[in-house]
C-alpha cells in the first residue's frame, strides 16, 4: 500500500489547534500502520463527485479526508466536521487527462454555489472566476489544447479563456500550481512552458511530487508532520526536487531572484548527499552568522531525528569556516585587521609617500577591493590586474604612485603581526589546494554572489574534485558587496551545470514585479552567464506596494508609525516587520518612527545591507533621499563615469534586496527630493 500525504492536508493540519493537531497526528500514524482504518470508523463521502473520498473520525469534531484508489491511500484534508465534508465535496483527485499528473482539482460547479452569480461587484470576484470587466482577455491566444498542455483541469478551460490581468489572482488560487505559474509565465514573457513527459505512475509525475508526498515509514512521517508550516519540507517545485537530486560533474551553481528557494535547494541538497552517504561530511555555508544559524535551524525540520544527518552536516558563516580551518593549520585564530585600522595605516602611509589626490575611501577601497581581494605582491601585478568591476581607468603612472604605499601597508601589518580576511581565504586556498585529502566530501555555499576571489579560492580548496563537490547558490541581482570577477578565470567554472529558479515563494506579485523593476531584465555575469528574469511569477498576490514622498522626517515617521500600527492590528507580530534604512547612521531614524508602538522591540531596524537572507511578512524602507540612496558618499569617490554606474548598480541592488524580504505588504518611503530610484520602482 502507498501511503502518500498532500499539501492540502499539512496546510489544514496547520491551521488546527494545538490538542487537535495531536489527535491528528495520532490518528494518522494509525492509519499508516493499519490503511484498513480500523478503528478509525472510515466511511464514504457520499455527496462528492469523486467516490474515493472517505473520512475517518479523530474525535467527535475532527474528520481527517482520505482518498483511496488501488493501492494508494492519500491522507487529503483535516479540518473541523463540516469544513472537511465541504472540502471533499468540492474535490476531485485525479490524473490530468493531458499531462498525467495527479492533481487535486476543485469542482467547478461546487465554486459556482460558492461564490455565486453577482452582476458587477468587485468585492467578490464575478464569475467567470478572473474575468473582469475592466480588461481585456489574457490568455485568447491559447486554445484548449495548449491550456491542456499545461495542466489546466477540464472543469477550468472556460473560465481560463476569459480570465483578465486583474482577474487572474482569483482564479489562480482555484488551478493546480503547475497551471497557474505556466499561465502567469505565459503573460509576462509569452512563452508557454514544455511539459513534462508522462509517467507510467501518475503518482511519480514531478508536478503530482510538488503537491503529494509519498511516505516511507514511521520516521518520514513524523518528519513531514513535526513542522507543518514548513512547507518547503516537504513539498518542493518540480525544478527545486531537481537541483536537489541531481548529480554533477563539477562545480554547479543555482541562481534566481530573491526569494525562489535556493536556499531551500542548498539545505535539501546537504541533506540528501549526507543521507545517501553515511560517511559523507558536508558543509553548509552561509554569508554571515546569522544566516549560518538560520540554515542549522532550518536543517533539523529536514532531519529533526536525533544523530541522524545532522551531526555530520557542518553549518558555518564564510569567516566561521575560514577561523576553524586557520586554527587547524596554524593552531592559533586570525588576528585580523579592521577597516578602521587599515584606515589608519593607509593614511599614515600615504602621508608618508607624500601621495596626493586620492580620498581616504578610495585608498581603502581600492586595497580591499583590489590588492588585497587579488593578493596582489608586486608593482607588475598590480600594472597588470584586470580591476574588473572597478572599471576606472587608473593609469600606470597612478599606479606606480599608488603601489609603494599599499606595500608599505603591507609591511605595517605584516610587522605587527596582523592579517586580513582575503590574505587568511588565499593563505588557506593555497594550502588546502595541495591537499589530497578534503576535509569535507561536499561543499555548499549560499549567498555565493557575495564571494570574493579569495573566499571563492577557498572554498574550491576545501571542496574534492568530485562529482557534487561544490555547489553554489546566489543571485547576481543581489550582489551587493563585491565586484564582479570570472569565477571561470579562478577554475570555478559552472557553464553547463547552472540552473535558475523561476518560481517565487515569498514575495507576492505585486511586490516582486515593483521590486524586479529595479533591476534590468537580464543579469549576464562576467562569464557570461545569463540570467533572464522576466519569466518568473510568484504563486500569490497582495496588496500593491506603497511608495510615499514626504516634506520633513517627522512627517515621514508619522506616517510609518500609522502604516506599522496598521499591520500590527491586522495582526501581523512585530517579530513579522522589518524596517530598512541605507546606513547604520539612519537606524535611529527607523527606531524614532515606531518608538512606543506595542512589541518595537521585536522589529527588526538595520541597514540594508544587513537585510540578506531575511523575510518579514510586512517590510518599510525608509529613508530613501536624495543623497541617501545612492550614498553620496560613495558617488563622490567614484573615479570615472564607469566606477559611477557600478556604485548605482550595487546601491539599487541593496534597495532590491531590502524590498524583496517582504512577503505582503511593502512601503517605501523618504522625505523629497527623494531617492532617483523610487520613481523606478513606482512606474509600471
Ligand atoms: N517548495 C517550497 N514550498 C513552500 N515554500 C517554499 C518552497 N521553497 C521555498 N519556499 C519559501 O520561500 C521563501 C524563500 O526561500 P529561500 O530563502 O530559499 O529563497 P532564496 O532564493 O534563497 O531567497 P534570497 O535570494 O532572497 O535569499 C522561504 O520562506 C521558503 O520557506
Amino acid at each position: 500500500m502507498n501511503f502518500l500525504i498532500a499539501d492540502t492536508f499539512t496546510a489544514s493540519f496547520n491551521r488546527l489547534a494545538g490538542p487537535d493537531q495531536k489527535a491528528v497526528k495520532a490518528s494518522v500514524f494509525d492509519l499508516q500502520m493499519d490503511p484498513a482504518g480500523n478503528g478509525l470508523q472510515l466511511h464514504r463521502v457520499d455527496n462528492s463527485k469523486d467516490p474515493h473520498f472517505w473520512s475517518a473520525r479523530v474525535n467527535r469534531d475532527i474528520r481527517l479526508i482520505v482518498h483511496r484508489t488501488g493501492d494508494s491511500l492519500l491522507v487529503a484534508y483535516v479540518g473541523h466536521h463540516d469544513d472537511a465534508y465541504g472540502w471533499a465535496a468540492r474535490r476531485r483527485i485525479e490524473a490530468h487527462p493531458r499531462t498525467g499528473a495527479i492533481q487535486i482539482v476543485e469542482v467547478r460547479e461546487r465554486v459556482e454555489e460558492v461564490a455565486p452569480q453577482t452582476t458587477f461587484d468587485f468585492t467578490v470576484p464575478p464569475p467567470p472566476v478572473g474575468g473582469d470587466a475592466s480588461g481585456p482577455p489574457l490568455f485568447t491566444a491559447l486554445d484548449d489544447n495548449a491550456l491542456l498542455s499545461i495542466g489546466v483541469p477540464m472543469d477550468w478551460l472556460a473560465d481560463v479563456r476569459v480570465a483578465s490581468e486583474e482577474g487572474f489572482f482569483a482564479l489562480a488560487a482555484h488551478l493546480p500550481a503547475e497551471a497557474a505559474e505556466a499561465l502567469l509565465e505565459y503573460a509576462a514573457t509569452g512563452r508557454l512552458a514544455v511539459p513534462a513527459p508522462v509517467p507510467a505512475d501518475p503518482f511519480a509525475h514531478p508536478d503530482a511530487l510538488r503537491r503529494i508526498r509519498p511516505i516511507a515509514d514511521q520516521e518520514e512521517l513524523a518528519q513531514a508532520l513535526a513542522f507543518p508550516w514548513e512547507k518547503w519540507g516537504v513539498f518542493l517545485h518540480p525544478s527545486q526536487r531537481a537541483l536537489v537530486e541531481r548529480s554533477f560533474s563539477g562545480p554547479a551553481r543555482v541562481a534566481g531572484s530573491a526569494g525562489t528557494g535556493k536556499t531551500i535547494v542548498a539545505i535539501h541538497r546537504a541533506v540528501r548527499l549526507a543521507r545517501e552517504n553515511p560517511k559523507a561530511r558536508v558543509l553548509l555555508a552561509s554569508f554571515s552568522e546569522p544566516l549560518a544559524a538560520a540554515l542549522a535551524k532550518k536543517l533539523l525540520v529536514l532531519a529533526p531525528e536525533t544523530g541522524g544527518v545532522v551531526p555530520r552536516i557542518v553549518t558555518a558563516s564564510f569567516h566561521g569556516i575560514a577561523e576553524q580551518m586557520f586554527q587547524l593549520e596554524h593552531g592559533v585564530r586570525p588576528r585580523i585587521a579592521k577597516d578602521s585600522v587599515l584606515r589608519e595605516r593607509l593614511a599614515a602611509a600615504a602621508e608618508a609617500q607624500n601621495l596626493k589626490g586620492f580620498t581616504e575611501r578610495f585608498l581603502l577601497s581600492e586595497w580591499s577591493n583590489v590588492i588585497d581581494a587579488w593578493g596582489l605582491e608586486s608593482l607588475d601585478d598590480y600594472a597588470t590586474v584586470q580591476r574588473m568591476g572597478r572599471k576606472n581607468r587608473l593609469g600606470p603612472n597612478q599606479r606606480a604612485h599608488l603601489w609603494p604605499v599599499f606595500q608599505a601597508v603591507r609591511t605595517t601589518l605584516a610587522a605587527e603581526r596582523y592579517t586580513t580576511w582575503a590574505e587568511v581565504f588565499g593563505g588557506l586556498a593555497a594550502a588546502l589546494a595541495r591537499r589530497p585529502s578534503k576535509h569535507f566530501d561536499h561543499v555548499l555555499v549560499d549567498e555565493a554572489q557575495d564571494l570574493g576571489p579569495a573566499e571563492l579560492r577557498f572554498f574550491a580548496a576545501l571542496a574534492p574534485a568530485t562529482a557534487d563537490g561544490l555547489f553554489l547558490s546566489g543571485d547576481v541581482g543581489q550582489r551587493i558587496f563585491q565586484h564582479p570577477f570570472s569565477w571561470a578565470g579562478l577554475g570555478v567554472d559552472v557553464r553547463g551545470r547552472s540552473h535558475t529558479l523561476k518560481v517565487c515563494y515569498r514575495t507576492s506579485q505585486q511586490i516582486r514585479r515593483a521590486a524586479d523593476r529595479l533591476l534590468p531584465t537580464v543579469l549576464r555575469d562576467t562569464d557570461g552567464l545569463e540570467d533572464e528574469r522576466r519569466g518568473i511569477v510568484s504563486v500569490f498576490d497582495g496588496p500593491a506596494p506603497d511608495v510615499m514622498a514626504f516634506g520633513s522626517t517627522a512627517a515621514e515617521a508619522e506616517a510609518v508609525r500609522g502604516t506599522v500600527d496598521g499591520w500590527l492590528s491586522e495582526g501581523i507580530e512585530p517579530r513579522e516587520i522589518g524596517l530598512f534604512v541605507r546606513t547604520s547612521a539612519l537606524v535611529p531614524r527607523a527606531r524614532a518612527a515606531v518608538a512606543g508602538l506595542a512589541g518595537e522591540e521585536q522589529m527588526t531596524t538595520a541597514p540594508m545591507s544587513l537585510a540578506k537572507g531575511l523575510e518579514f511578512r510586512a517590510v518599510v524602507v525608509m529613508a530613501c533621499d536624495e543623497g541617501t540612496l545612492p550614498l553620496d558618499e560613495r558617488v563622490a569617490d567614484a573615479a570615472d563615469e564607469a566606477e559611477l554606474d557600478d556604485i548605482y548598480e550595487t546601491e539599487r541592488r541593496l534597495l532590491y534586496v531590502a524590498c524583496t524580504r517582504a512577503r505582503e505588504h511593502l512601503l517605501l518611503t523618504g522625505v523629497t527630493p527623494t531617492s532617483e530610484y523610487l520613481a523606478d520602482f513606482a512606474h509600471a
